[in-house]
């Protein structure tokens, strides 16, 4: 029996402070939600009302006739059904049987991190959906604001800011029910200042959003702004203020289907989050009270919160290694049966998708219109010119001006394509900004520390030919392609294929096999079997074959050593085999 505080902090988290003792085993019962609260029998439950709840908050909960409460300590008793207390039950036996522990007899001071923490699909939708959307919901109509950097570090050398313009407003367009109402690009000489344009155009910048009709947000067209930006923006604009890193991820959230991509837009935003609850402790402090301590907890508002989304930090870092070590458990499986892997990447919207759909014939591929349509790595099953199979993996497309934080998040999405054998990075040729976008996917997958041998055999791909007139190839290794209109595709293949067949080291060989042997079914199973030329009187065949050098080793060991079958193929050259 130990003794647990619950308290109401802010309009929608509720959440326990409890002795440090109990703490670790507690720390997967992160944040509670005003439901979950109300749903704990009434005499565990109670709340403090205090500056730290709003007038809101208290009539949400009046609203279910509960009583106010001065004191807030509460039994917890262990007869208190498990649902109450916030584990999964899948969880929660995990932990019995981790500890060896019968139910209602948890010794809560026993020191028992969880190294990997199972997460079940509902957990992670209400997580995902507990997580405060970073731009609020419903529709927005924006004005664009793009901070043009004439000269310093930070100018942008392979565009133009009306370029940067055209993206911004197609990251808008990309979301349902958000539009642009108006745009303007401002030039400044202080991008990292706080207020980022001089004060005339600062001046002139406010009446013109001021005096626009219908405006429910601005957006700024820069990697990230400070919290005090932000705070001061929307002060002054008396809007929501976004800056890239907000409207991306909110893409990411909108697009976000998979456990994986859930779970990791919810970490992507944690940055977010923390840098909100400044702002507000900031706001709270100003009105004489954010870093008093809660309750005689010792702990702050802020330090609480923060405490918070640490722990939320924590539990989606454990999910995700643990959806990471299945994954690797999937590739080295996918790697014993010997498939070729090729990683197709790109910008957003080049055709990767689009690609992989006309490479492999898989239906269930949905290309869109759309940036960031795929968040998940994926892959697909083709075949090339000789029958071999390959994996094609479809990958999140790359966006200029991203912070790292972001990528960091999504990169462990990215660990397959340092453990594939071949990258294609498809570029949108079409695209008025594709030298640019070259340069940044390029600059990101130095970043993501890919590996030399893949980095130096990209096969680079120009799409959406069908789009330019009178397409001439602008560099040399480059195949022209249409994804959509499936030209170029073949002439891919073949490139594709000689690319493999170097980087796997794998040979192509002609073997004399004995039809009365498992060979040929052997030879099916662990290579790549293009032709099979049978000899019918000889009951035996020659066979064509793409194989490894391992699994040409383990053949030679199982069925040609020392018998000596084969000599008499001697016709073949230099002993049993002949490499083509
Ligand atoms: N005209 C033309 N359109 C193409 C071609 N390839 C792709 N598209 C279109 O480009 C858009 C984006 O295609 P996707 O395949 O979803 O692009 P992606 O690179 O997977 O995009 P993300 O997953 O969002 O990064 C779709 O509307 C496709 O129909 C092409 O060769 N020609
Ligand atoms: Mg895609």
């Amino acid at each position: 029996m130990s003794t647990i505080k619950y308290c109401m902090l802010g309009n929608n988290i509720v959440t326990r402070l409890f002795p440090k003792r109990t703490y670790s085993w507690l720390k997967h019962q992160q944040l509670y939600s005003v439901e979950n609260w109300l749903k704990l029998p009434t005499r565990y439950k109670c709340y403090k009302r205090s500056h730290h709840v709003n007038q809101s908050s208290h009539q949400h909960i009046s609203q279910y006739g509960l009583q106010h409460h001065r004191a807030t300590t509460v039994t917890w008793q262990t007869s208190i059904p498990l649902q109450h207390r916030g584990f999964s039950l899948s969880t929660y036996k995990q932990k019995i049987r981790d500890d060896n522990h019968t139910p209602g007899q948890e010794s809560l001071g026993k020191e028992d991190e969880e190294e990997d923490y199972y997460i079940d699909d509902s957990e992670i939708d209400e997580l995902f959906q507990h997580q405060m959307p970073m731009v609020g919901e419903g529709d927005h109509r924006i004005f664009i604001v793009h901070p043009d950097v004439k000269w310093g570090s930070r100018k942008q050398y392979l565009t133009t800011a009306n370029l940067m313009m055209e993206e911004a407003v197609g990251l808008v367009n990309t979301l349902q029910n958000w539009s642009v109402i108006d745009k303007v690009i401002l030039s400044t000489k202080t991008p990292e200042k706080k207020m980022i344009f001089g004060k005339g155009n600062f001046q002139t910048l406010t009446e013109r959003i001021r005096g626009t009709p219908g405006i429910t947000a601005v957006f700024v067209n820069v990697e990230r702004l400070s919290p005090a930006s932000e705070k001061e923006f929307e002060e002054a604009w008396r809007v929501k203020v976004f800056d890239r890193y907000s409207v991306v991820l909110h893409i990411f959230r909108c697009n976000a289907r998979t456990k994986e991509a859930k779970l990791q837009v919810s970490l992507a935003e944690i940055p977010m989050l923390r840098s909100r609850l400044r702002n507000e402790v900031a706001n709270l402090d100003q009105q004489g009270g954010g870093s008093r301590c809660i309750m005689g907890s010792g702990e702050t508002l802020m330090e609480v919160q923060q405490r918070v989304l640490q722990e939320r930090k924590l539990k989606i870092c454990s999910a995700l290694e643990h959806l990471r070590r299945k994954r690797h458990l999937l590739r080295s499986q996918r790697k014993h049966r010997d498939f070729p892997i090729v990683s197709v990447m790109g910008y957003t919207n080049c055709g990767k998708t689009t690609l992989i759909k006309a490479l492999t014939g898989d239906a269930a591929l949905q290309p869109r219109d759309q940036l960031f349509a795929t968040l998940d790595v994926t892959v697909h099953a083709g075949t090339l010119p000789s029958h071999m199979t390959v994996l094609y993996v479809d990958t999140i497309g790359f966006l200029s001006q991203l912070p790292h934080q972001l990528i960091d998040s999504f990169s462990a999405t990215l660990e397959d394509v340092i453990h594939s054998d071949l990258i294609v990075h498809v570029r949108d040729i079409s695209h008025p900004e594709t030298v640019n976008q070259k340069e940044n996917v390029l600059n990101v997958l130095r970043n993501l520390q890919i590996p030399d041998r893949l980095l130096s055999s990209i096969v680079e791909v120009h799409n959406k030919i069908d789009l330019v007139d009178s397409y001439e190839p602008s560099e040399p290794n480059s195949l022209p392609i249409s994804a959509l209109r499936g030209q170029g595709l073949e002439e891919l293949k073949i490139v594709v294929e000689e690319a493999i067949v170097k980087s796997t080291g794998k040979q192509v060989l002609t073997l004399p096999v004995d039809l009365s042997s498992s060979q040929l079914s052997w030879l099916y199973k662990e290579a790549t079997v293009q032709e099979v030329d049978v000899n019918p009187d000889e009951g035996s065949a020659v066979v064509k074959v793409i194989i490894s050098a391992a699994a040409y080793g383990r053949y030679r060991k199982m069925f040609e050593l020392g018998k000596g079958l084969l000599r008499e193929y001697g016709a073949f050259g230099s002993g049993r085999v002949r490499p083509n």
